[in-house]
């Protein structure tokens, strides 16, 4: 139904309501109110209390300006119970008039305790011995923009609830009426109802803290549409047909025997997951999740190697350049029999058509960047297709890579690698649509990073640090943090504490990086470093992910008050990666925000990224944690993941249940909430 056919709204009205998100009245209905104002009865004087709101109503018993440099209309009411002062700063003379002694007035406002008993300042008010009768109901307050009165808001929305009450149009009740009234909720129609337009004895405490039946009635459809939405997702993949590709012990052996190291228990665990998927012929979509450096490139490595045995073609996808080409190295050392060749935006010209030229014919790994999925990059025979760090890649982006397996019907498998580690609960919500690994153990001998946080001003104490890691003939990071200027100015940054750390350690070969270098220059220097011809590298936040450099022990962060949880525990995953002692020391600018003197002690006192991670949550909410790409998924317009967690739950075995028995009304859920989905994300 159109907003203009309710009374109120023309044409200019609903174009500002459309830009604010709401297009019609079915938008206006799911546009809930933010708090209430209880206008349904009048308090006694004598029975009010300070810091609440209320309604009073009486006889004026005095009007007066104060005198001074701000006059204060100040107005003195009885109602029989008690005197109270109504206090106005910015007043018309009319008014005064007006206020005179003797008339009634009803004032709704904020009580307060002042000089001479309660009083409000600012109330609203009427005049007059004809008052309008009580409001039936709390008044909702909506959350409004520019342009748009709460007045106006609220007569829309009346309207809307009595279109609603009389059937104007309809709302098809989708849940279940028996799982409805075993948990005492309402239908959606007395939900939005109630909420609108809450009777006088609604308990508004629930209902400011969102967990009213009637709001949780809301959230659960809401929740209970994501779950549908990406099991529809998940089973149109499903129905796809991938390569079958098992792999047997000994075809696992011959990579396995390579490997300096066996693998943990939690690899090999993963590994035989991804296994078990690749065996089977509908495409896999698998996310691993693992730690910083618990090993997840040999588990990446053992799952192209089933590719490889069945002549197929497997991509591993990077998000930076530095990372897409230390697993190229990786690689090409794990399948030496075997052709590995790289695709990046610096490939240009005769080389990457020569590279193209393999891709399309005798290539079997391919390496790179977002290069891997432009137009022009025809494949062989793709058949698994590997993202790792899949927060820097939109699900857009993936789907085209998956798109280039289809020349013979035949999808590829993929596998999405993250280190960013995510509570589990938070993951079953944000990746419902994938199935979850987890490499939940580091290999043997790791020790644990000790971490210490340091005064800015602690240069001597620190230079002391450095001197004595490289004596040892281990190396050490030194990260600058520079965040929201430019990648020049961070550049910059970084050249003037090069210049200066060359001063401090005139015996050391320093190096610099940062992303302003050219591809080659970085590569340069990353290889440099790797074979510890670089003792002390300054960096910028380019080397937070993947850097595997195990004979680095020390990693000095720079002003890492500046930087969020996850990214200081990525960015500290550059050391501790071997079998020795290694050190983190988290600069700081004193004085300390509150929340960076949580995020800096959460770093001090444990190593563990779930942990880490769940800080992080509270700290800074799903949205973030999951990386802008992947915020828009978890964006719940009336739900939250920590909160609700209960509901989730509830939804989530809805969900099952419901797409067994009634797939119909799955399909009208999804509908529904895309819409709403759509609309938010204007907003
Ligand atoms: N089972 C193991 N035993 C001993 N060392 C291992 C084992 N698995 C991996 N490693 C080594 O641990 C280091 C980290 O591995 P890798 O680079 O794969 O970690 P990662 O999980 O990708 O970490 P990050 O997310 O920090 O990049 C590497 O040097 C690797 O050779």
């Amino acid at each position: 139904m159109e907003l203009t056919e309710l009374k109120g709204i023309g044409k200019t009205t609903a174009v500002k309501l459309q830009e604010f998100g709401l297009t019609d009245v079915m938008d206006l209905l799911f546009h809930l109110p933010l708090r209430y104002e209880d206008k349904t009865k009048i308090t006694a004087i004598d029975k009010l209390t300070g810091f609440s709101y209320a309604q009073v109503e009486g006889e004026i018993t005095k009007s007066y300006v104060t005198q001074g440099r701000r006059p204060i209309l100040v107005c003195e009411i009885d109602d029989g119970s008690q005197f109270m002062q109504l206090k106005f700063f910015n007043f018309y003379y009319s008014q005064k008039i007006k206020m005179k002694t003797g008339v009634r007035i009803r004032a709704y406002g904020e009580i307060k305790h002042g000089m001479y008993g309660m009083e409000i300042i600012h109330p609203e008010f009427t005049l007059g011995e004809e008052q309008p009768a009580l409001a039936q109901s709390l008044t909702p307050i909506y959350p409004k923009s520019e342009g748009i009165s709460q007045k106006l808001l609220q007569k829309a929305a009346a309207q809307a609830i009595t279109l609603l009450e009389q059937g104007a149009f309809k709302l098809d009740e989708l849940l279940p009426a028996q799982w409805l009234s075993a948990q005492q909720m309402p239908t959606l129609s007395d939900a939005l109802k109630f909420v609108h337009k809450p009777p006088p004895d609604a308990d508004v405490m629930k209902l400011l803290n969102h967990t009213h039946p009637a709001q949780q009635r809301l959230k659960i459809e809401e929740i209970l549409a994501h779950f549908l939405a990406m099991h529809q997702a998940r089973s149109a993949i499903e129905r796809l047909n991938a390569p079958l590709m098992p792999i047997n012990k000994m075809q696992k052996q011959q990579l396995l025997s390579r490997l300096p190291f066996e693998l943990t228990g939690a690899q090999h665990r993963v590994v035989n997951e991804i296994h078990h998927d690749l065996a089977r012929n509908h495409p896999m979509q698998r996310l691993v999740q693992g730690d910083v450096g618990s090993g997840k490139t040999v588990v990446a490595a053992l799952s192209i190697q089933a590719a490889l045995v069945h002549g197929k073609q497997a991509v591993m996808m990077a998000p930076t350049e530095i990372l897409a080409e230390q697993h190229l190295l990786t690689l090409k050392d794990y399948f030496p029999e075997h052709e590995v060749v790289f695709l990046s935006g610096k490939i240009k010209g005769k080389i990457r058509t020569e590279v193209l030229a393999k891709i399309a014919s005798s290539a079997d790994v391919i390496i790179g960047t977002h290069a891997l999925f432009q137009a022009d990059v025809i494949y062989r025979n793709l058949a698994l297709v590997i993202i790792d760090e899949q927060h820097r890649f939109g699900v857009h982006q993936r789907l085209m890579l998956k798109q280039k397996g289809q020349a013979n019907d035949l999808t590829p498998h993929s596998l999405i690698m993250t280190a960013t580690p995510i509570p589990r609960t938070l993951a079953q919500i944000a990746y419902a649509n994938l199935d979850i690994s987890v490499i939940d153990e580091l290999p043997p001998n790791r020790k644990v990073i000790n971490t210490v946080l340091l005064d800015n001003h602690k240069m001597p104490q620190l230079a002391e640090r450095i001197r004595h890691a490289c004596d040892k003939g281990e190396q050490a990071y030194w990260v600058c943090t520079l965040i929201e200027e430019s990648e020049h100015l961070r550049a910059k940054a970084a050249q003037d504490t090069f210049e200066e750390l060359k001063d401090w350690f005139p015996d050391l070969e320093v190096g610099l990086i940062h992303g302003r270098l050219k591809s080659d220059d970085k590569q340069a220097v990353m290889d440099r470093f790797k074979a510890n011809e670089i003792q002390l590298l300054i960096a910028t936040t380019v080397i937070e992910v993947g850097v595997d450099v195990p004979n680095a022990s020390l990693m000095v962060i720079e002003n890492a008050e500046r930087l969020g949880l996850s990214q200081l525990h990525q960015l500290r995953g550059r050391v501790g990666r071997g079998n020795r002692q290694s050190h983190c020391v988290l600069m700081y600018q004193a004085p300390l925000s509150e929340n960076a003197q949580v995020r800096l002690t959460t770093m001090r006192e444990t190593n563990d990224g779930f942990k880490i991670a769940r800080q992080d949550l509270k700290l800074r909410g799903p949205g973030e944690i999951l990386g802008t790409r992947q915020k828009g998924s978890m964006e719940f317009r009336f739900s939250n993941p920590e909160q609700d967690a209960v509901l989730f739950k509830q939804a989530k075995s809805m969900a099952a249940d419901l797409l067994q028995s009634n797939p119909d009304v799955c399909e009208k859920i999804i509908q529904r909430w895309q819409r709403q989905a759509q609309e938010l994300a204007k907003v």
